[in-house]
Formats: structure tokens, sequence, C-alpha cells
């Protein structure tokens, strides 16, 4: 074979790896439609030296002709993507890394070096490029707090990602805006203020009674508070969700799932930025779903739950959570139906989104409980005038929520939701078909954005001082402790996210979080071990030097890795 038709060959290649980048690679999304371009390649590699060898070429030649041809294509076709990515790009004068311009691997890379700490990447890039920066190929990271009502508000052009829409999948999933508010309203249903106090509430009592006896077995000796936490949270939801009690509070010992939970939450994060290979390990037969562990957990606790209903009569009151989500399985105006394997996604997602967050806030509270003994004094005094004389049937949460009666409880609350972002990152979500302007950046048509919510709230443009752990900027004006002037603009706090996609469990979240205080201060004092003081008479230097290595300590699984936290219970005289 002469060097002229190899060169003819090479040349050929060369020129379809330019045309299909602009052709097809430029115009389609690879996200939902991975599997099938790997079909294609791998068709095309591995039937191309046997139709030269059908057209009468000697099978040598045949695989000579066919690896010059790959290696040409796949060298312009990337060396075309990398240029017009560098150069060309709509985004081209958006600031950001060099590499992270070319490839998603950039972020995932750095993400992954960060030891689970993909929020601090991101906030790092923002102090080192501004408020907006491009975080990958088609991809900016906007930390602007008016841009946040724009990415994720009522009034929002954008949309979560269009991936595999044919898909049936869990809701938080569901790009599709009508199918999404038809199944959100149920939930809601289940989630409403209502539901919680009338159905969820006695329950989370009884559950914090459990807490408090798990508590009084460490008898004041140091305790890592992570895995109680879980455990009140994961049975929390086991017994509100499913009504089925995993026992973890009595026992001591982690359900299996929660192990699952958390790789799975781990993987997430590196593969969420790269949606076209959970494409891949989805739809190709053999690989396997990333979620199929947890799945699989969920479809077994479903028959359980479903075998337990069946014994007893559960009265409107008694109605678990999955109930209400059930109902979802009537809807008749959605395009996909909900079908048993799309019930056990909705399952896990309420058991990680309703255990996972509310879970790093109790043990971040915990922290500053500790830290600041004169607060906890003030939120113990509040907490204990909303129990009852008769206090079995615990506190009286029109009390315990009110801000008015629990100031302080609710500021530190917040304070700490503000801190300790429980889903640090920004959800991604995707410009329209068209040029849409972002709080005075001009986004191009079908960019991924995000707006990151750990550097939001601590954004100086937000928040004064925002290093700081103060409660009383979360006070009412007419509080005489209050320092509201240091919240410059509300729009900086959203731990829960804005819009018809929000956090559908806020209240519940809320409620749970207090609860638990309300029980675990009526009857400990919470103190550092000895050594590590957290006392009074401390100057503030050290306290907030101490906040500032809690904090160092936290992890990002898509939500938070509470920082490790030891700290002891000290059982109160009986009140
Ligand atoms: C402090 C605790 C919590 C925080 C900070 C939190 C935060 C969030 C955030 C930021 C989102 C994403 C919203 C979006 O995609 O724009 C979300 C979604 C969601 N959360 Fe929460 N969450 C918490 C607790 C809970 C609890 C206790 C439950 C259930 C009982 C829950 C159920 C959900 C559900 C179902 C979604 C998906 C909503 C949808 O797609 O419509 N969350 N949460």
């Amino acid at each position: 074979m002469s060097h002229g038709v190899l060169s003819y060959v090479a040349a050929i290649a060369a020129t379809s790896g330019l045309l299909s980048h602009v052709l097809v690679f430029m115009r389609r999304d690879l996200d939902s439609n991975s599997h099938q371009l790997l079909i294609v390649a791998n068709l095309v590699v591995l039937l191309k030296p046997v139709a030269l060898v059908i057209r009468g070429w000697s099978w040598f030649d045949a695989i000579l002709i066919s690896i010059v041809a790959d290696i040409c294509y796949t060298t312009a076709l990337f060396a075309s993507i990398a240029l017009y990515r560098a150069f060309f790009h709509p985004l081209r004068n958006y600031p950001g890394p060099f590499w992270a311009r070319i490839s998603v691997f950039w972020k995932v890379k750095h993400f992954q070096q960060s030891g689970f700490k993909a929020f601090r990447v991101i906030d790092g890039l923002h102090k080192r490029y501004g408020n907006i920066v491009r975080v990958a190929p088609r991809q900016l990271s906007i930390n602007e707090p008016e841009a946040y009502q724009m990415v994720y508000g009522a009034q929002s052009q954008c949309h979560r990602l269009r991936w595999l829409e044919d898909r049936p999948k869990n809701i938080q999933f569901l790009a599709d805006v009508e199918e999404h508010s038809s199944r959100r309203k149920i939930w809601d249903h289940g989630l409403s203020a209502k539901a919680c106090q009338s159905s969820h509430l006695s329950q989370m009592n009884d559950i914090s009674q459990r807490l408090c006896t798990r508590l009084s077995i460490s008898k004041g000796n140091p305790t890592v508070i992570n895995d109680i936490c879980h455990h009140f949270t994961f049975d929390v939801m086991g017994q509100i969700g499913f009504g089925q009690s995993y026992g973890q509070l009595e026992s001591g010992k982690s359900h299996p799932a929660i192990t699952k939970v958390e790789r799975f939450m781990k993987a997430g994060v590196i593969v969420t930025q790269m949606m076209w290979v959970v494409t891949l390990l989805m739809v190709i037969p053999g690989l396997d779903d990333p979620m199929k562990d947890l799945k699989d957990w969920a479809k077994q606790l479903l028959d359980e739950r479903a075998n337990t209903r069946q014994l007893e009569e559960k009265g409107e009151d008694e109605k678990d959570l999955m109930s209400y989500v059930e109902e979802s399985k009537k809807l008749t105006n959605t395009r996909h139906p909900m079908t048993d394997e799309v019930f056990a996604e909705d399952a896990v997602l309420l058991q990680v989104a309703g255990s996972d967050t509310s879970y790093s806030v109790l043990v971040n509270l915990c922290h500053y409980f500790a830290n600041y003994p004169k607060l906890q004094e003030i939120i113990r005094k509040e907490v204990l005038a909303t129990f009852p004389e008769d206090d079995t049937k615990g506190p009286v949460w029109s009390k315990l929520s009110s801000a008015k009666e629990c100031p302080y409880l609710d500021a530190t609350v917040n304070e700490v939701l503000r801190r300790h972002a429980p889903v640090p990152m920004g959800m991604l979500r995707e410009s329209p078909d068209h040029a849409i302007n972002i709080a005075g950046h001009v986004v191009p048509p079908k960019t991924i954005v995000s707006c990151p919510i750990w550097s939001l709230q601590y954004d100086e443009r937000c928040f004064k001082d925002p290093d700081a752990f103060i409660p009383e900027r979360w006070l009412d004006k007419s509080h005489p402790d209050s320092q509201a002037e240091l919240v410059l603009d509300k729009r900086g706090f959203v731990p829960f996210s804005v819009g018809p996609m929000n956090c559908a469990g806020k209240y519940f979240a809320y409620m749970e979080i207090k609860i638990f205080c309300a029980y675990v201060l009526k009857s400990f004092t919470i103190t550092f071990p000895e050594g590590k003081t957290g006392k009074s008479e401390e100057d503030l230097e050290t306290k907030q030097a101490r906040d500032k290595e809690h904090a160092s300590g936290t992890e990002d699984y898509l939500t938070q890795g509470a920082p490790r936290t030891e700290v002891c219970f000290q059982p109160l005289a009986v009140q």
C-alpha cells in the first residue's frame, strides 16, 4: 500500500473529525446520548476494517488504514473541541482556570484532590477570579446575591438539566416543570405544617426521648456526636417516612443503609459533574446503575412496610410520608407513570434528603452549644418554658417554633444554617435556548449555571463579619440584643434554596432540629471534653478560632459531611 493512500485516509479522517465536531458534537446533548455515541463509535471502529476487507483489501492493510483513520479522526476531533472551547466558545471571555475551559476533568480532578471539599474549590475560584467564573467548558458559577432568585426562583428562565427525559425518575431529577409540579403538590401535602403538627410531631417526640436515653448512657463522658445525630435523623425518617423502626438509637449500631448512602453520595459528587457517565452506567446492560444498591434496599424496605401495613389499620394521623408519596401513583396527567421503580427512587430520596441534611445541622449545633455556654443557657431557659407541667407529650410546638417565644433558638439555628450550609454547593441549572441576563452578566444559550450556597452565605455583601458566629444577627429588630444590621442582604441566606423546586422538607427540618434542641438541652449540659474548654470566661478570639477550626473539617458529599465533633452530655438535675 502506498504512502499516498495513507495520507489520503489521514486527510479524510481529520476532516471528518472536524466536521463531526461542528455538525454533531456542538449541537447534540451528549449527556443523555452518550450510550448511543459509544455504540456508534465502537461499531465504526470494529466494522471499518471488515468493510475494507470485503472491498478487497488485505487484513493487514485494512487494519493499518483503520488505525491511521481512528488516530487522525480522534486527534482532529479533540483538537477542534479544545481550540473551540478555549478561544471560540461563547463563554470564552469569562474568567476561570485555563484547563477548566477545555474539559470538565479539571473540576473533577480538583474536587477529588480537595478531599471531598468541592465547595471550597468553587469558593477558592470565586476569591481568585471574581463573582462569575467559568468552572467547566459550558458551566458558570455565579456568586451574586441577586442571581440566586434569577436562577432558581419562580420567575427563572433556567431549568433543571434535561437529562434522560424519557426515563421516569425521582422528583429531584425532574426537569419538566408541569410533571414536577403535580408530583411536588403531593410531597408538599405530606410535609405541610398541618401534617407535621398533627402526625409527625408526636413521633418526633418519642424518638427524641429515645435519643436522651442514648445520651444518658454516655454518663457525661466524651462522645463523638456524629454517629448519634446520624442515628437520630435516620431513625426519624425510618419511623415517620416509612413507619419502620431501625432501632439505631437503642442498639448504637449503624443501619447498613447508612454506609450505602455514604458510598453513593461520595461517588455522586464526582459523577454528577459528568452526567454522560451516569447515562452510560444506567443504560448499558451489565454496568451498574449507581443507585442500584440503594434502590434494592428501598424496595426491601417498601415490601416490609407493605406487609406491616396490611397487619395494622393506620388512621389518618398515623400516615407515614410514603403513604403521601404513594398518591403519585394515581396521577394521570404526568408524562411518566409512577412505577414501583420510581417509587423506590423517591423512597431513597426521602430517606437521604430527610436525614443527611438535618444531621449536619445537629452536629454543628452541638459544637456551638459547647463553645458558647452562655448562649446554651439562654436557649435552655427558652426551651424549658415550652414544656408544660405534664411534659410527657413534649414541648408545645406553637411556642418552640415561635421566634417571639424562643428568639435565641430560632436565631442560633439560622446562624448555623448560614455558616454550615447542609447543601454547600449550588444545584445545576441550564439557561434557555436564547441568551439571558443574570445579575448583569450575559449568559449564552444552554449554559449550565449554578450559584454556590456556601460562598453566598459567607459573602460580605450579604453579611457583615461573615466569618463570625453571631446568632444575634437573626434576632428581630425589636429584641434588645438584636444585631439585625449585620444582615445586609437577606437574599444571601438560601440553605433550603428557593423557587418551586426548593426543599420540600423545610418545615419538617426546622421542627426536627428544634425538637432535638429542646430535648437535649432540657436534659443535658453540653461541654467540650477536658482540655478543650469552651468556658464562658474564655475570650472571644479563642472561641472564634475554635469555630474556624471546626468549620475547616466540613466535607461535601452533595450534602454536608459534618466535622467530627466530640462533646460531653452532662446530665442535668430533673427539672
Ligand atoms: C436542614 C435541613 C435541610 C436542608 C438545608 C435542605 C436543603 C435542600 C436543598 C438545597 C434542596 C435542593 C433544592 C433544589 O434542587 O433547588 C432540597 C431538596 C429537597 N429536600 Fe431538603 N433540605 C433539608 C431537609 C429536608 C428534609 C427533612 C426533607 C424531608 C423530610 C427534605 C426533602 C427534600 C426533597 C423531597 C427535595 C427535592 C425537592 C424537589 O425536587 O422538588 N429536605 N433540600
